[in-house]
């Protein structure tokens, strides 16, 4: 399972948990303006915008499973497994492969305005990056500070939803997740009244009565719900640091602890990183299962006008901070 979300204070963030029971070897990866990318089938794109995110990066190549570009503009790929199925290659439009959706995207749209006209022409299709690396069924959060969309690829077209939440997880489709959020309509940070009934002398005994029944379970509804749920009520200052520290609160209410998601005999789902990104700035912020300490990385501390890629390795392993 995995969660995307957006936050905006005086800035604007995206960000996400990366759920999964192992790692595909991840590194944030700074893509300056002139690394080529050669699309598939598309041809290559040698001059474009800047992007920052996490990727596992295979023969020099940069597979984004989430990035912001230098203008603002994110994005992230979760799981749609079982519903996502991608289109054929017609020669009538813009043929993207679901490996290359993020720098197709990032590398050309300055907004979401623009990111939605180039939705428009695209065909978004299944030819694989490798044999090793085949076709991740996923679908998409696109994102800037005037809104979302999600982006979902099925057996009956592409859709393209306005997501007034600012928030992705997995299945199911994300109308229906939408839908979903209607059963919950009477959940409230403030404590309840009695509407029970005038004939019983019902009292709120503790704190926080007012979300009783708000999902507390790992599957992808019940995180759809209670990310939601927090990032809707959320408060925080507008600074930087009030605003990434937030954020990692938002997304907590959502991280999978080891043990809790069995998929496999012994095999368990973790959140292997968490991360923001931050549009004023371009920090990508995270940290790991194992390191709760934040963690960034600079994109405007690279050099943007190159054309070779700059990784970090993620560190882990707990960093504390000792006081005495
Ligand atoms: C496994 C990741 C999604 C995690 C997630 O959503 N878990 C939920 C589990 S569940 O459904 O709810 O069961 C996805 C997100 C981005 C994906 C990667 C990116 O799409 C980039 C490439 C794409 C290649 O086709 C496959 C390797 C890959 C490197 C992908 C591996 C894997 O599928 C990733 C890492």
């Amino acid at each position: 399972m995995c969660t995307a979300a957006t936050y905006q204070t005086k800035g604007f963030y995206m960000g996400r948990t990366l759920d999964y029971e192992f790692s595909y070897g991840d590194e944030i990866t700074v893509t300056p303006r002139n690394y080529e990318f050669q699309f598939r089938h598309m041809g290559s794109v040698s001059s474009h915008y800047a992007m920052i995110g996490m990727a596992h990066v295979a023969g020099d190549y940069p597979l984004y499973y989430d990035a912001m570009n230098e203008k603002g503009l994110g994005m992230a790929g979760l799981n749609f497994v079982g519903n996502a199925v991608f289109q054929e290659v017609d020669d009538t439009r813009n043929n993207v492969a679901q490996f290359e959706f993020i720098p197709w995207i990032l590398c050309q749209c300055a907004t979401l305005e623009e990111a939605k006209k180039l939705l428009s022409r695209m065909n978004l299709v299944g030819t694989p990056f490798s044999p090793q690396l085949p076709t991740a069924q996923l679908h998409w959060l696109i994102a800037d500070k005037t809104g979302s969309l999600t982006v979902e690829c099925m057996a009956d077209g592409l859709h393209i939803y306005d997501n007034p939440v600012g928030v992705l997880t997995n299945n199911p489709p994300f109308d229906k997740q939408l839908f979903h959020l209607n059963d919950f309509m009477h959940l409230s940070p403030k404590q309840p009244e009695n509407t029970f009934s005038q004939d019983l002398n019902l009292q709120s005994y503790s704190r926080g009565m007012g979300a009783l029944g708000l999902p507390g379970d790992l599957s992808s509804a019940s995180r759809f719900v209670r990310v939601a749920f927090t990032k809707l009520n959320s408060r925080s200052g507008n600074s930087e640091n009030e605003s990434v520290s937030q954020f990692f609160h938002i997304l907590g209410s959502v991280d999978q602890q080891r043990g809790c998601c069995e998929v496999a005999n012994g095999k368990y789902e973790i959140t292997l990183y968490t991360s923001c990104c931050s549009a004023d700035t371009g920090i990508y912020y995270y940290t790991t299962y194992e390191n709760h300490q934040l963690s960034g990385v600079n994109m405007y501390r690279e050099n943007l006008d190159g054309d070779t890629l700059t990784r970090y390795p993620l560190i882990n392993g707990e960093q504390i901070h000792m006081q005495n």
